[in-house]
C-alpha cells in the first residue's frame, strides 16, 4: 500500500467531521463525495445549496452536509464569538457580522467553536487569505510562536529520500523567516514527519552552500538556525547549511560532507525562503511528475488546511485525509 492509500486508511478510523469551505467548486464537490463514500470523514460543504447541487449534477453528494454561511441559524454565535476574540484588535459587531458570511471565516468559526473538527480550502482563494482567519482565532498551538506549511511529496521512480518520499517546508506561509523561525519550522517539520511516516526523519537545512563552500549573509542565517535546531532538539538528526545535491546524493555528500549522518540520506528539506519553497516544490511536482500533497500546515491549535489553486479532486481528498489525521493527534 502507498503512503498515500495508507494516510487515507488511517483517516477511515479517527471519525471526524472536516469542512470545506469552497462548496461551489466543482473539485470540491468531487472531494466530498470521494471523502463519504470511502469514510475517510464526515464532510460539511460551505456555500448556496442550490448552487452547490447544481454543481454537482450526477455527483453523489446524498452523504454531505450543506451549510449556506449567509442562511445558517449559527451566523449570530460565531458573530458573537469572533467579536469577543479580536475586540481588543479593533473588531467591532458589525465587521464580525459581515466577515462571517465568507465561508472561510464561517468555516474557520466552525473549527474554533468545535462544530468541525478541521477544515480544508485554498481551491478558489489564496493561501494568505485562507490562513489570516485562522492566525486571527484559532491561534497557534501552546508553545508554538510561527505557524508553517509542509509538502509532503511522493516522487515516482527515485531513490532519494524515503524511496522517493520527502517532506518539503516552508512552501506556503512565511515570507522571509529568520534563523529562529527556520529553526522552528525544521523541527515542527520533523513532528509532521513522524506524525504520517514511520521512518526517521533527516533534515537538511537548505542553502545555495554546503559547509561554508560560500560565504554570504543568506548562508548565516541557515548555519545560525542548524544550530539552533541542534540546541532546542539535540534528539534530531539535522545538518546544514548544505546544497540539495548533497542533502539527497550519496556520491555528492561523500565530497561535500564526507562526515554528515544526514547528508546523502535527507528526507526532510527546509528551504531558507518562501522563494526557494515555493519554487521548490512547483518544480518538482511539475517536472518530475510528484504528488505535492499539502500544504499542511504546522503549529496551529486546531487543524486548518490550505490547497493550491492548481489542485484536482484527489488532492483536497489527500488533505482532507491528513486534516482528520491532525485532528486526532491533537485529541480534537
Ligand atoms: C500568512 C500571511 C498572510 C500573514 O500575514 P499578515 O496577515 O500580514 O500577518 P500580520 O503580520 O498582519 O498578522 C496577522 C495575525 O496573524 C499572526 N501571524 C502572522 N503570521 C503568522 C505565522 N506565521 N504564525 C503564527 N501567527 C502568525 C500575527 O501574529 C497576527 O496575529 P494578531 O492579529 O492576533 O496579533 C503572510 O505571511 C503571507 O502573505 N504569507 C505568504 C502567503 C503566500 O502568498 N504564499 C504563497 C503561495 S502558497
Ligand atoms: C501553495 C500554493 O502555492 O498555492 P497557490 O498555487 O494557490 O498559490
Amino acid at each position: 500500500m502507498d503512503l498515500i492509500q495508507k494516510i487515507r486508511e488511517r483517516a477511515k478510523s479517527t471519525n471526524k467531521t472536516i469542512v470545506l469551505a469552497e462548496g461551489v467548486d466543482e473539485r470540491v464537490v468531487r472531494a466530498a463525495s470521494v471523502i463519504c463514500e470511502e469514510k475517510l470523514a464526515d464532510v460539511v460543504l460551505l456555500g448556496n445549496e442550490n448552487k452547490i447541487r447544481a454543481v454537482a449534477a450526477d455527483t453523489d453528494i446524498s452523504g454531505v452536509e450543506i451549510v449556506d454561511p449567509v442562511a445558517s441559524p449559527k451566523a449570530e454565535e460565531y458573530t458573537a464569538l469572533l467579536y469577543e476574540l479580536r475586540k481588543d484588535k479593533g473588531m467591532t459587531e458589525e465587521k464580525a457580522r459581515e466577515l462571517v458570511k465568507d465561508p472561510i471565516w464561517f468555516g474557520t468559526m466552525m473549527v474554533k467553536a468545535g462544530d468541525v473538527d478541521g477544515m480544508v480550502a485554498g481551491a478558489v482563494t489564496a493561501t494568505a487569505d485562507v490562513f489570516r482567519p485562522a492566525f486571527q482565532v484559532v491561534k497557534t498551538a501552546p508553545g508554538v510562536s510561527v505557524v508553517s506549511s509542509a509538502f509532503m511529496m511522493v516522487v515516482p521512480d527515485c531513490e532519494y529520500g524515503a524511496n522517493g518520499v520527502m517532506l518539503f517546508a516552508d512552501c506556503a506561509i512565511n515570507p522571509n523567516p529568520d534563523a529562529q523561525q527556520l529553526a522552528e519550522i525544521a523541527i515542527a517539520s520533523s513532528r509532521t514527519w513522524k506524525a504520517l511516516m514511520d521512518e526517521e526523519p533527516y533534515i537538511a537545512m537548505l542553502s545555495f552552500s554546503t559547509r561554508g563552500s560560500a560565504q554570504h549573509e543568506l548562508v548565516e542565517k541557515v548555519m545560525e538556525a542548524t544550530r539552533i535546531v541542534k540546541e532546542k532538539a539535540p534528539e534530531l538528526k539535522v545538518d546544514g547549511e548544505l546544497q540539495a545535491d548533497a542533502a539527497l546524493v550519496p556520491k555528492v555528500a561523500k565530497t561535500k560532507a564526507p562526515d554528515s549522518q544526514v547528508a546523502g540520506r535527507a528526507n526532510i528539506l527546509i528551504f531558507p525562503d518562501l522563494n526557494a519553497g515555493n519554487i521548490g516544490y512547483k518544480l518538482v511536482q511539475r517536472l518530475a511528475k510528484a504528488e505535492a500533497v499539502g500544504p499542511i500546515s504546522q503549529g496551529l491549535a486546531k487543524p486548518i488546511n490550505d490547497l493550491s489553486r492548481g489542485c484536482s479532486a484527489e488532492d483536497i481528498v489527500n488533505v482532507a485525509a491528513i486534516t482528520a489525521l491532525q485532528a486526532a493527534s491533537m485529541n480534537i
